[in-house]
Formats: C-alpha cells, structure tokens, sequence
C-alpha cells in the first residue's frame, strides 16, 4: 500500500496495478521500439532550469490567455481515446475536471462519450461559475461528409477550436496492441458515431466486433492522401479557430503558418506514430522559430512535473497538454483521480514559477533555461 500520492508517477504506478493487460496496453504503448515514447520523458531532463531569487514571489500568477480565453493555468487536457477503459466515467470525468481546474479540455474524435453528452456533463459546473473551454480533436475521414459532421456537431455542441491531427494518415505500430489483438470492450462503443450508423451495421463499424488492431472506425476510414490543401479547406469551412497538431518541424511549422492556420501543437502522439522522431521539448524550439512568433504554439509529450511544464514554456510554448497521466488518473480514481492529478501537478508548477523568481507566466522566457553541459555547451 502506497503512502500519501505526491506526484504524477506515483498514480501511475497505482493505474499500472489496476488497470487490466488490454486496456494497459494500449494506453502505455508507444510505437515500435519506444524510442520516442521514452525519450519524451527522458528529454526534459536534459534541460536545466536558471533560476533568479529575490524577486517577491509571495504571490504567483499562473494565468495564461489563448484566442481570448482566459486559462488558470497552462496545463491542458489532451486528447486521448476511448477513456472509460480507464474508468467507467471515462470523458465526462476527465472535462469535468479540466472545467473545475479552469484548464482547457480536448475530447477525441475516438472518444466513448459523445461530444455532445461531453458538453452537457459540464453544464452544472457552468451553472456554478465554472468556465469550460473545450477543443475537439478531430481525425479527419475519406469521406468529406463524415467529417464536416463533426465539425458541425462540435460547433453546435460549444467546442471552440478545432484540432486537427495530422500525424496520423495510417495508425502506427504499437507491437503490444498487435500481438495481444487489441478489442476495445463490446459494452464500450465509438460514441461519436453512434448515431450514424443504422441497424446492424452499427457494432461492427464502431469497432466493437473488431478484434485486430487498429479498430475498423480507424483503420481505412482516415484519409491518408491527407494534404495541406485540404487542411485548408476544412479551415474555410469552420469559424473555429484550427489548430494543427503533431507538428515537429520548423519547414512545417512556417506552411501551417503560411496556411492560416490558427495555432500548432508540436506532437508525436506520446510516442504511439513514427518511432525515432525526435522528443517533443527537443522540437518545441524549432517550431516556435518556424512560426515567427506569429501563432500560439502548444505541446505534450512526457509532460509529468511542474518542471517539466516550466522547461517547456521557457522554450516558447503557450500551453501544454497532459495525454497518460489523465488516463492513468481516471484508472486510479475517476473524476476525483484527475482533479488530483490536476491539483499535483499545477501545484509543482506554481512552485517552479516561485522557485524561479517567475511571478507571472509572461515572466518566463530563454533566460530561464539551459541545455545540460553535458549535452551541449549553448542552446
Ligand atoms: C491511449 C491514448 C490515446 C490517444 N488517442 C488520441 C486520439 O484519439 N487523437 C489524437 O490526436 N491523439 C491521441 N493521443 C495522443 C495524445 O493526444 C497526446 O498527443 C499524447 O498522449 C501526449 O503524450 P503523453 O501521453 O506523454 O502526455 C492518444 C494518446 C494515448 C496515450
Ligand atoms: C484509435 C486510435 C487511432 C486513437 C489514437 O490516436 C491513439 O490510440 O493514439
């Protein structure tokens, strides 16, 4: 039995034990070797924080602003599919949580709520005082209709950005998914889809008789002719903010500036596409210089620690996303496993804030970050 929860690996180690080898599997993988998976994590640690004292840091404002909303701190939920493997309340917990931290939420397109019933979950907080500021996620499908669906149905249902994943023309390889057949459970479904599909039909195209990996919703549904072009088209169709997510280049970065988009995500799916990229903080740099200060760029990857959070907004980003330890969390104790997930973490990030002598998330910047020497001798 584990003493008092102090930090974001200690609940993962808890998820670790309850979770079941399926739903384990999937969650954990990374794609191939896990070269990339690992090294998300292993890369913060290759950046040291400057830290400056003597500044007054008895009052810390984590705030932080993006397309006009207001955030209480920077630390987002990403999107991650099929939740109520976790835990029975699967999405409405993780938004619901995200509302009450005044954090951004994402849903996937591949989520087991609907957006819909998401929306709705939030609606008492709303009622309350809370902000809910929710982004939708979305893959986009072979067929155009299918995807201009969800784009309409996120709008009516209060979504206000869209995020379009672009690392993802075909699912990459996560070994564990392919040698265990991966099934996502029959009483679970791809919510999202649900009402589209008619009669008999229905179970097998939301993935339930599906016992290969990866689920037929996916699996030769997404366009991989995928193109800037048609990124374009799906922004000329929405008033939403688009932002497009997996970015890892600055040659990328400078054509999704170039191509109106609203914002960037830098990415690589916490390790689960093209093994061998490089980590996420390790690109951050590099995106932010390719986008000219022009657009918000985001990031996740390997996201745990306060620090981890301050490294990664020293480098340029505005916000980031947590993708495992939400699911680790909900395994752990649904909504209330995220909140302290939440809790946990933007506490150690107020601390790194303080620690630093940063007072405001404006205050954080270059200065404040240093690769190893024993990697490099100059950023
Ligand atoms: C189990 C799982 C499911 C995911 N599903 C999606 C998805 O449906 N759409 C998507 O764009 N990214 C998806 N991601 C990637 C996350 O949005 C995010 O990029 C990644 O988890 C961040 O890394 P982290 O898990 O180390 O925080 C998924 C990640 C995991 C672990
Ligand atoms: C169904 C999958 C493609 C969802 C996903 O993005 C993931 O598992 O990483």
């Amino acid at each position: 039995m584990m003493s008092k929860i102090a930090s974001l690996s200690d609940i993962e180690k808890l998820a670790f034990q309850k979770l079941d080898k399926n739903a384990l599997d999937y969650y954990a993988s990374g794609a191939q070797d896990e070269i990339t998976h690992y090294d998300n994590k292993k890369a913060f640690d290759r950046y040291q924080i400057r830290p400056r004292f003597l500044r007054d840091v008895s009052k810390v404002d984590m705030s932080t602003e993006i397309f006009g909303e207001k955030f209480s701190s920077p630390i987002f939920v990403a999107a991650s599919a099929m939740q109520k493997m976790a835990h029975p309340i699967g999405e409405v917990g993780s938004a619901r949580s995200a509302c009450k931290h005044g954090v951004c939420y994402s849903l996937s397109t591949v989520s087991t709520t609907s957006l819909e019933e998401v929306s709705e979950s939030v609606q008492s907080l709303v009622a309350e005082g809370h902000k809910s500021v929710r982004w939708f996620q979305l893959y986009v499908y072979k067929e155009k209709e299918k995807t201009i669906a969800l784009i309409r149905r996120a709008e009516k249902a209060g979504f206000t950005a869209i995020l379009i994943t672009v690392d993802t023309p075909f699912t990459g390889r996560r070994l564990a998914n392919i040698r265990n057949a991966f099934k996502m459970p029959t009483h679970l479904k791809l919510a999202n889809f649900e009402a589209e599909e008619d009669g008999n039909s229905e179970k097998e195209e939301c993935g339930n008789d599906d016992s290969t990996w990866p689920p037929k919703l996916v699996a030769g549904q997404l366009d991989p002719g995928l193109s800037w072009e048609d990124i374009k088209w799906i922004k000329s169709q929405t008033h939403l903010p688009v932002l497009v997510k997996g970015i890892l280049t600055h040659e990328d970065a400078k054509i999704a500036l170039d191509s109106g988009m609203d914002g960037i995500v830098v990415s690589n799916h916490g390790g689960r596409q093209l093994d061998s990229v490089s980590a996420t903080i390790d690109a951050l740099a590099e995106v932010v210089s390719g986008c000219e200060n022009k657009i918000p760029v985001l990031m996740d990857g390997g996201v745990m620690r306060g620090t981890d959070v301050f490294k990664a907004i020293a480098l340029g980003a505005k916000a980031v996303f947590v993708g495992r330890p939400v699911l680790w969390s909900l395994a752990h104790d649904g909504e209330n496993g995220v909140d302290l997930m939440l809790d946990i973490l933007s506490e150690e990030f107020r601390m790194a804030m303080a620690l630093s002598g940063c007072t405001s998330i404006k205050d954080i910047n270059r200065n404040y970050i240093q690769l190893s020497p024993k990697y490099y001798t100059k950023l």
